[in-house]
């Protein structure tokens, strides 16, 4: 069993049902997952005991770096994850401070890029880390946290992978990256390939050797409705290895994020993998 299915499996066995007020749904849930990545040795943990649409999950990473506030912006670059929080959820439909169709609000990437500052200006976290890095700089703060709470009012969601910190040992590069809550047979799918790929970009863009990257975890939840196909199906299958990811040597810059980059430029090699589940998804 790979790290991810020994996780599915200790919620299935250990797991606690609770029932979660905002979507109305039971979970079954454990407190307090580590999971960790080898991207020195390039082994990109892609799920393979179901078909993982991992460009989506990409796109999304894409959005959050570009700071992106619409769910049509991540529609465009080919990520529909965010339509369903954006549009659906009745919490924000009611919300006098959502901008109308596809707005998200301030979540995730804005908060990343243009933190409200108490003088009117906005700070850019993800731009003073890369460039501290690329400088060979560690200032044991190199934190991007997208973790607002006197703004979460202005936002879908709570974000759920909030923070990530980056430490640099001489030329190597590691990164330890937080989620508060974690819907583990949908959202960890993506989770997992942003936490490589956050660390194998970054590393290529400042000019670092990636090491590691270690993601924590603590609410890691299954919803009711996903349970028997976990349990029943998903579990039942036998991992393939995972594959191996190369990513387009052309980016060098944040720059080059922001301006031209697409999710053909994330290639994936050896990907064997299991027939595709479609878990129900609550919003
Ligand atoms: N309940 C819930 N779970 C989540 O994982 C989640 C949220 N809400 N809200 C915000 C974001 C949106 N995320 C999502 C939303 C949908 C999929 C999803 O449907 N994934 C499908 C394939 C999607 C595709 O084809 O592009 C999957 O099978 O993995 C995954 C992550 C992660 N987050
Ligand atoms: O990147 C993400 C974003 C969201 N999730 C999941 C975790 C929960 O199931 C929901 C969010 O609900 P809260 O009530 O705000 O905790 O979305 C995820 O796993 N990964």
């Amino acid at each position: 069993m790979s790290q991810y299915e020994q996780l599915c499996q200790r919620i299935v066995n250990e797991g606690t049902w609770l029932t979660n007020e905002r979507t109305g749904q039971k979970c079954l849930t454990v407190i307090n997952a580590e999971l960790e990545y080898d991207v020195e040795n390039k082994s990109f943990p892609l799920i393979t005991t179901r078909k993982s649409f991992y460009k989506a999950a990409i796109a999304e990473l894409l959005g959050y770096l570009r700071g992106y506030q619409s769910a049509a912006e991540f529609r465009l670059i080919g990520c529909n994850t965010w339509n369903a929080n954006a549009n659906e959820n009745q919490a924000w439909l009611t919300n006098p401070h959502r901008k109308g169709e596809d707005d998200m609000g301030r979540v995730y990437g804005v908060q990343g890029r243009t933190w409200q500052k108490p003088d009117g200006s906005t700070l850019d976290q993800l731009a003073k880390v890369i460039d501290n890095l690329s400088k060979g700089i560690d200032d044991r703060g190199e934190i991007v946290t997208f973790y607002n709470p006197g703004e979460f009012d202005l936002g879908c969601l709570r974000p759920c992978m909030h923070t990530h910190n980056f430490s640099l040992l001489g030329k190597d590069l590691y990164l330890t990256s937080y989620q508060r809550s974690c819907d583990v047979p949908l959202g960890l799918n993506f989770n997992q390939i942003q936490v490589y790929i956050m660390l194998a970009l970054v590393a290529q863009i400042t000019g670092t050797n990636p090491k590691k990257a270690y993601h924590k975890i603590v609410n890691a939840h299954i919803y009711e409705n996903q349970f028997e196909l976990m349990r029943d199906v998903q579990l039942t299958r036998t991992p393939f290895p995972n594959p191996s990811l190369t990513i387009n040597p052309k980016i060098t810059s944040l720059k080059d994020l922001e301006t031209w980059v697409t999710t053909d430029d994330f290639m994936l090699e050896g990907y064997e993998h299991h027939d595709a589940i479609v878990y129900p998804f609550s919003v």
